[in-house]
């Protein structure tokens, strides 16, 4: 009999929940940054193991709202934490514990929903620090574990792993093994361009970008053509303001140029394919405050 079940990563914006993820999948699915407050959407990669599967959802980055935006991401959250079996918080081993955490730990009390604790980033201390910041976790509330991992070296993810399959209920797979993406294809496109779209510019710009893939398609293949499918992308990045505009396109549009190449490479990674990739460069004044649009780009 194999376990099957939802797991929801959280933590405080930078706790490492992007990066766990993709070194629990072993793919690129979540966008990492270095920067706080970029996940915006919950992905679910896909842990298969021989005992069983685990679908996890990386939730965004608790923090207070201040636009329209903000209160969607943690409504998105909320409803996340009582939709899934196990909720695992990601507590940065280099990090103290603070208010925070104490205020995710609330949130996920509410939803009643059993909570593991993952120290993450376990490479950037001690091993002595280690210990301490383990000892401080365990205080700190009953949790079911307390699991040291470290996803940039990847030390403890596998066990990691099969402590997430045995926590789940018995159940058959629930998705079809060797399908690592629970999440439209758009998307994840979207998330890759607004990402090389903020490289080099996040102070200024900080949340002010949302990409919307307007055109996906496959180009017709002349027969014995060995290469890789051509996908054509046409998306649209929004700016909310004139002069980011000038900031994302650069001068003579050079930037633009580099973001495209670099988020094209990323995209033909994730897809196996060679990509064609447009795009326009919209200001949407104030579109994190406008509902349609929001809908629209998927909040
Ligand atoms: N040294 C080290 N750095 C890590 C590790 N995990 C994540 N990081 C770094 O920590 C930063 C934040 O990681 P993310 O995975 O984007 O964090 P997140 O919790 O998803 O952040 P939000 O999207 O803001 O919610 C990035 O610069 C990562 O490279 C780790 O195990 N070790």
């Amino acid at each position: 009999m194999t376990r099957a079940g939802f797991v929801s990563l959280v933590g405080r914006p930078n706790a490492g929940k992007s990066t766990l993820t993709n070194a629990l999948v072993g793919e690129k699915v979540a966008i990492t940054s270095a920067r706080p407050q970029t996940t915006r959407r919950v992905i679910r990669g896909i842990v298969n193991r021989e005992g069983g599967q685990v679908i996890l959802v990386d939730t965004p980055g608790m923090h207070r709202p201040r636009t329209l935006l903000g209160e969607r991401l943690n409504d998105l959250v909320r409803q996340t934490l009582g939709d899934v079996d196990l909720v695992a918080l990601c507590l940065p081993a280099n990090e103290t514990l603070g208010p925070g955490d104490a205020y995710l730990l609330e949130e996920i009390k509410n939803s009643r929903t059993p909570v593991i604790a993952i120290v993450t980033k376990s490479d950037l201390v001690t091993r002595e620090q280690l210990a301490e910041h383990l000892v401080e976790v365990a205080q700190f509330a009953a949790f079911t574990e307390i699991i040291p991992v470290s996803a940039a070296t990847g030390d403890n993810v596998q066990h990691l792993a099969d402590v997430l399959v045995s926590l789940m209920e018995e159940s058959p797979i629930l998705y079809p093994e060797g399908e690592t993406i629970d999440e439209p294809e758009r998307i994840v496109v979207a998330e890759l361009i607004r990402e090389a779209a903020l490289e080099g510019v996040r102070d200024e710009l900080p949340h002010s970008i949302a990409v919307l893939v307007e055109e996906m398609n496959e180009r017709p293949q002349r027969k014995g053509d060995k290469r890789p499918p051509l996908i054509d992308i046409h998306a649209d990045l929004y700016v909310e303001r004139d002069s980011q505009k000038g900031i994302v396109i650069g001068a003579k549009g050079a930037r633009l140029k580099e973001v495209g190449k670099a988020a094209r490479e990323e995209i033909e990674k994730l897809l196996a394919c060679r990509v064609y990739l447009d795009i326009h460069v919209r200001v949407a004044k104030e579109w994190q405050r406008d509902p349609k649009l929001l809908r629209r780009l998927g909040f």
